[in-house]
């Protein structure tokens, strides 16, 4: 069979949208939508490949990207490696150069075109925003905090969704606080995931659980009945378990010196990267860091930034 290895670009605006063009009809997938790229010429490197394309296809020229991922995918007459890499800064303005047309998508919207089959993995990856905003401890029971601590919540332009982390809640005041954090956050376009137990998360209603460390090692297998589930992780240990459970995303930590563990050594980039590089599983840096380390994340192959203080007004 063929085999064709293919320079993709997600080219991404300040803003988190996408830039996707439609491909001719004469075209193998032609009429589906697609992130613009193309084929890598044999001995050439895939980063010039990827530049090469969108001054070809759009006519800018990349000054910032970063790998996204590699998806393998056999179609009928051909396997496709596609080098996905996200693109967050060019020169000049993108344009139809071949006359396909172009539109500008937020993740959801993507999932409303009709795309190759081989692109569905990265359509998911684009559902996971770029932060993870983590609840600060708060009293016991006080839905008023809660609330309050929500209100205070400055969502970064690229999107969050928010790991809601309620120690020592439960019951009814856990199920309480997640329908408050669902109901103030779904209209601001915010997710939430449940930082607790498996079945407190379910009978709280929660579709999105967040996993500690020990929960994490503890599972046999993904926990079922949830549409996203995570897990917290320190290790390459707890890293391929999560990813052998076939979770949606970890958490790596800590990564810089932080205020809510002092006594814990920091990893710091090279060693983040080091762990994370064979992973299919899509990381998170956590640990001392705010919304201005997203472009140091990406270009140590993190998903995004998650944290707890850094998101705030104020703090
Ligand atoms: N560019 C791009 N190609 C994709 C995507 N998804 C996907 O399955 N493909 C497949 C379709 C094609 O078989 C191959 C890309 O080839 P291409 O037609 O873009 O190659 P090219 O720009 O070098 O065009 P050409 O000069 O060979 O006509 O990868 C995607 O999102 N973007
Ligand atoms: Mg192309």
């Amino acid at each position: 069979m063929k085999r064709i290895h293919v320079a993709v670009g997600v080219i991404l605006d300040a803003g988190q949208r996408i830039l996707v063009a439609r491909r001719a009809e004469h075209l193998h997938q032609g009429g589906c939508w697609e992130f613009p790229g193309g084929k890598v010429e044999p001995g050439e490197d895939v980063t010039v490949a990827l530049a090469r394309e969108l001054e070809e296809e759009l006519a800018i020229v990349p000054t910032a990207t970063s790998p996204l991922m590699r998806i393998h995918h056999d179609y009928p007459d051909r396997h496709v490696c596609l080098d996905v890499h996200r693109v967050t800064d060019w020169r000049g303005e993108p344009r139809g150069v071949e006359g396909q047309p172009l539109a500008w998508l937020t993740a959801p919207e993507l999932a409303h075109r009709r795309f190759p089959e081989a692109n569905l993995p990265i359509i998911r990856r684009l559902g996971l925003p770029p932060f993870l905003i983590i609840t600060r401890a708060l009293p016991v029971d006080d839905l008023e905090a809660l609330a309050g601590w929500l209100d205070q919540l400055a969502v970064p332009a690229r999107g969050a969704w928010l790991q809601l982390r309620l120690p020592g809640w439960s019951g009814p005041a856990f199920a309480e606080g997640l329908k408050l954090a669902l109901g103030r956050l779904g209209p601001r376009g915010v997710d939430v995931t449940a930082n607790a137990a498996p079945e407190e998360v379910r009978q709280a209603g929660g579709h999105a659980l967040h996993l500690t460390a020990r929960r994490l090692m503890a599972c046999q297998g993904r926990p079922e009945g949830f549409a996203r589930v995570g897990a917290s992780c320190h290790g390459p240990e707890e890293l391929a378990h999560a990813q052998a459970l076939g979770l949606d995303y970890a958490l790596l930590s800590p990564v810089a010196a932080t205020r809510s563990h002092p006594g814990a050594v920091p990893l710091g980039w090279a060693r983040f990267q080091e762990w994370t590089a064979g992973l299919a599983l899509p990381v998170y840096a956590l640990g001392g860091l705010g919304p201005e380390a997203l472009g140091s994340a990406w270009a140590a192959g993190a998903h995004g930034v998650a944290g707890i203080t850094g998101f705030r007004r104020g703090e």
